[in-house]
């Protein structure tokens, strides 16, 4: 393979923007991703994009029945995607090569538009590259070429993807649905495309445990609270464990393919190191590459260690997974610990393994079955009272959030779920918003778990709920711009996740609890992090502060460590967000 450089390597993106904006007054306002309008969200929630993409592969299934043998079959990896093991699309595609005695080719569309669409951040499409560079290597020792290409405008992917197939000669096309309302659109499109042309399109489900669709409630509705979705969700798999079996891996082509006129240049093809606007600082990307290993294998050994080893304070921040030094002990482990050890943040108590599901690295499936074989169990353990179960249930909350996208996707619209909420009154302070982007807001806890993400690109799970419930109920900033800040700094931004975890903090969205919930983020802090050791590793100019105040600083500690102020009383924003909850609209 060609060595890649980075003048031949980079692609021209478009960069983040910046979130505030100064107006002709003067003033600095937000700057919103566009918002759907309430009838455009509600025209799309009446016809979800999924239900129409199933429409349409259905009428390509019958127009498409006989198609001929072509020179190849397409395999199109998406971003969500990366990985070869389990793969059902890839796993499709493979057989049908076999079956049709051609060569299998894969595909990786780069659409810088649609990364800034998505406010996708730099680490997130480094980490992406990095997992490509990986496969390709990986691929081609089975003779199977990956070929990368970067199409803009975004809406040009249909038919360039198409046309490029085309040239190719190829019988089918082979992919993975995504849930996200521009991706089901371009799906839509190519599909049409595909079946104007005579080609197979065959799009599976692949990313969840269960597919979205299927759980319904006793009214045939679909669920909007996680707890008895969850139950269900339980019940229906362990009544389908098939569904969680592994797809076969693919079968290496024949190396005649790399003598091939067509083929045999995508071997050389370089997977490119960055798409311009999207690189990431030189530090920052040295510590992203150490932090967050690419490749499947790195995952299964992250896997490993959740279930093998115990948690340890080392681990707190920024450092490999894979360090050495954690004694692996069959009585403690993390997954046993984990359903009172989850909320604790001064240790690795959870398998940081989101970047990987996120992008695909690992399938979702795999973490479901190696609970099984953990417990030596014929069924999946979903309950509360255990730590294999309660880590179950948070993959569950994946299936969840991903649902909710693809029943309501108005929700990717920057519509809140509850559209009652949408007149919420938001405080627009870019001051404050800064401070909290930066982590000083003068609440330690805030302030510790900001900065860790902006050094770590990961943040635990309890410390981003009371980051949002900060920004959205102390400050009452709106949960829109909290939302996107997340996305682009975080290696595991993922639109369903992102989206339902700040509309829960927000109150905007899936819970059985209404607007009341807003957390205590001193009280949180003393049940997270109880000795502080959090607090001191982030929030290093209160590290010499002893006992139960580093939670809580008063002005005097906070000015002799030259540590922030608290921007806004406690008491007064929670009365403050209460009342605007209860009357949207009002002040
Ligand atoms: C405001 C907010 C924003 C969030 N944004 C994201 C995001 O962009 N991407 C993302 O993957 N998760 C997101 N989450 C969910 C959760 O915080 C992370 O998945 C979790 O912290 C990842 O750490 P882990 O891999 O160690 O998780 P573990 O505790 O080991 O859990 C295993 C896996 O289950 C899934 N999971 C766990 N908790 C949740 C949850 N609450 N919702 C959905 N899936 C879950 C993840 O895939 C995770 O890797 C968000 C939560 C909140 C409150």
């Amino acid at each position: 393979m060609k060595k890649r450089t980075l003048s031949q390597a980079s692609i021209d993106g478009g960069g983040n923007d910046d979130q505030y904006k100064k107006a002709r007054n003067g003033e600095a306002k937000p700057v919103y991703n566009r918002i759907a309008s309430k009838e455009e969200a509600a025209a799309v929630d009446a016809n979800p994009p999924l239900e129409i993409l199933s429409r349409v592969l259905k009428k390509n299934g019958a127009s498409v029945k006989d198609v001929k043998k072509g020179e190849c079959v397409a395999y199109w990896m998406r971003m969500e995607d990366l990985r070869i093991v389990d793969n059902r699309a890839l796993s499709r595609a493979s057989s049908k090569a076999q079956q049709d005695s051609v060569p299998l080719i894969v595909l990786f569309v780069i659409s810088p538009q649609d990364y800034k669409a998505h406010d996708r951040g730099a680490r997130r499409i480094d980490f992406m590259l990095r997992n490509v560079a990986l496969l390709k290597e990986s691929l081609s020792e089975l003779h199977i070429p990956l070929h990368t290409v970067s199409i803009s405008p975004r809406k040009s992917i249909p038919s360039k993807v198409i046309s490029l197939l085309q040239e190719w000669r190829a019988s089918g096309l082979y992919a993975n649905i995504s849930y996200e309302v521009d991706e089901l659109r371009r799906d839509i499109q190519t599909c049409e495309l595909g079946t104007k042309k005579g080609m197979r399109c065959v799009f599976v489900q692949d990313r969840l445990i269960i597919d979205p669709g299927i759980l319904k409630t006793k009214e045939g509705k679909v669920y909007s609270v996680y707890s008895p979705w969850q139950r269900q969700w339980l019940d229906t798999l362990n009544q389908n464990l098939d569904w969680l079996s592994e797809a076969p891996a693919p079968q290496a082509n024949n190396s005649e393919v790399r003598q091939s006129k067509t083929f045999g240049k995508l071997f050389d093809s370089p997977v490119p190191e960055f798409v311009e606007g999207y690189q990431c600082e030189a530090e920052d990307g040295k510590n992203m590459t150490e932090f967050w290993p690419a490749g499947t294998e790195a995952a299964s050994q992250m896997l490993d260690r959740f279930l093998n080893t115990k948690a340890r304070k080392s681990q707190i921040g920024e450092v490999s997974p894979l360090t050495e030094g954690a004694e692996s002990s069959a009585k403690q482990n993390r997954i046993s610990e984990y359903a009172e050890g989850r909320n604790r943040v001064d240790l690795d108590t959870s398998s940081r393994l989101s970047p990987y599901l996120t992008s695909g690295v690992i399938s979702a499936r795999e973490c479901v079955r190696r609970t099984m074989t953990f417990l030596k169990a014929k069924q999946v353990k979903g309950d509360r009272g255990s730590g294999v179960g309660m880590w179950v249930q948070e993959i569950a909350w994946r299936d969840f959030y991903n649902h909710i996208l693809a029943a309501a996707p108005r929700v990717s619209m920057g519509r809140p779920y509850h559209e009652k909420y949408a007149n919420v009154k938001w405080e627009t302070s870019e001051k404050h918003f800064q401070a909290w982007k930066e982590g000083r807001t003068g609440v330690p806890i805030v302030d510790a778990a900001m900065r860790q993400m902006n050094v770590f690109g990961w943040m635990h799970n309890r410390c981003r709920m009371i980051v949002a419930m900060y920004l959205t109920k102390d400050l009452m900033i709106d949960w829109r711009l909290g939302e996107r800040y997340f996305s682009q700094n975080l290696l595991d931004g993922d639109l369903a996740s992102n989206n339902g975890g700040w509309q829960w903090a927000a109150s905007t969205g899936t819970d059985a609890q209404p607007y009341f919930r807003v957390f205590n983020p001193v009280s949180q802090s003393m049940k997270c992090d109880p000795d502080g050791a959090y607090l001191r590793r982030y929030v290093t100019e209160l590290a010499k502060v002893k006992g139960k105040e580093i939670h809580d600083p008063s002005p005097d500690t906070a000015d002799a460590h030259r540590y922030p102020r608290k921007l806004v009383d406690h008491k007064e924003a929670r009365e403050r967000a209460l009342r605007r909850y209860k009357e949207p609209g009002s002040l």
